[in-house]
């Protein structure tokens, strides 16, 4: 299979592009400057461009404005990018017949439940970034009635930015990191997601008929607080010799952020399963991989100040 992506260094486009190799798909990454979000009405002629040899089999739409914080600050930009940018990448799938799937975050939920939360819920996003998120979700399926929208969460990978970057860059100077231990939610390998998106590509384009659309919830299985998440990281890194910090419980009042986060993020993946027969694997199956990636990479000579 021939899949376009949407972005160029992201951690979702960057795993893709390495599971589908191995799988023997190709994977077409197209992001800035060729196609730029910010700009939707520039977006049909860049991907008509971009794809005028060779027509890809699906389109991934990965790339987002994904700055939580930043975005309180930044809201029209991350809503131009995240609704009228990935609408726009909709459309064009839509309008050359190809299916489309779409990323979206556990951010959309205001983290009122007491249970993990499926795709019946209702939404109430607590930041802009998760209104642009929403809006977008709303944006892509009103381009493209068939998309196929899966939210996941709490991303990492040996791509990108991340928590586990962030939590093994702070350990580097600090013997104790204050991490808030009152938000739930399921840590999520770019990696498993990957394997997941390109199964469900498979389906799409070797069943179409037969094939569910709309948004489903796709993380991985177990759950964690982000205290928790950092201890697992720290004992991935123990074990391979690489930074350590002890890691103190506080509660979010006490590590105050321009955006808020949900309290439970936790997404039941069970519709998905029953559709694409697609379940994720624990979060922490991934995680000694992806840190030993981590700590390899910045070893490297171009990585030291
Ligand atoms: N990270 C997370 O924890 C979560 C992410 N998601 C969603 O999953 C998807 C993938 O996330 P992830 O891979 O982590 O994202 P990253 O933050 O790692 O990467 C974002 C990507 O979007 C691209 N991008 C940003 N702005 C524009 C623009 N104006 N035009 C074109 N491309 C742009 C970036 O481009 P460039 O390569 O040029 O920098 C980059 O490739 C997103 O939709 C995100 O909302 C959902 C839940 C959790
Ligand atoms: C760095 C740091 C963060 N934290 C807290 C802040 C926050 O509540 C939580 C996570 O912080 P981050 O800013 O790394 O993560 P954040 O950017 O909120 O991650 C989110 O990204 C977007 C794109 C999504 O879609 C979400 O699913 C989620 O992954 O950890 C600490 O408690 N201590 C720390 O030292």
């Amino acid at each position: 299979m021939r899949i376009a992506v949407t972005g160029l260094t992201g951690q979702v486009v960057r795993a893709l592009a390495e599971r589908a190799e191995e799988r023997g798909d190709e994977v077409i990454a197209i992001g800035r400057p060729q196609l730029d979000l910010a700009m939707p009405d520039a977006v049909a002629g860049a991907l008509d461009r971009a794809f005028c040899g060779a027509m890809p089999d699906a389109v991934v739409s990965a790339a987002a404005y994904t700055a939580v914080d930043r975005a309180e600050s930044e809201a029209d930009l991350a809503m131009t990018i995240n609704a009228k940018g990935a609408a726009a990448v909709a459309a064009w799938a839509h309008g050359h017949l190809l299916p489309v799937v779409h990323l979206s975050t556990d951010y959309v939920f205001d983290g009122a439940k007491a249970t993990p939360y499926d795709e019946d819920d209702a939404v109430a996003p607590q930041g802009a970034y998760g209104a642009s998120k929403l809006a977008g979700e709303q944006a892509v399926m009103a381009a493209h009635p068939g998309a196929v929208i899966l939210r996941t969460a709490w991303v990492y990978s040996p791509f990108g930015h991340n928590f586990v970057k962030t939590m093994l860059r702070l350990a580097q100077d600090r013997d104790e990191i204050g991490v808030v231990a009152d938000q739930i939610g399921n840590p999520t390998s770019a990696l498993d997601i990957a394997d997941g998106v390109l199964d469900i590509i498979e389906a799409l384009t070797s069943h179409p008929g037969a094939t569910p659309r709309g948004v489903f919830h796709m993380t991985a299985a177990g759950e964690a607080s982000w205290a928790d998440f950092a201890r697992a990281i720290f004992a991935a890194s123990a074990a391979q010799g690489g930074p350590v910090a002890q890691v103190r419980a506080i509660a979010t009042a006490d590590y105050p952020t321009p955006a808020q986060r949900p309290a439970n993020s936790r997404l039941d993946c069970g519709f998905l399963a029953m559709a694409y027969g697609v379940r994720l694997p624990d979060w922490r199956a991934a995680l000694p991989t992806v840190v030993a990636r981590i700590l390899t990479e910045t070893a490297r000579p171009e990585h030291v100040a």
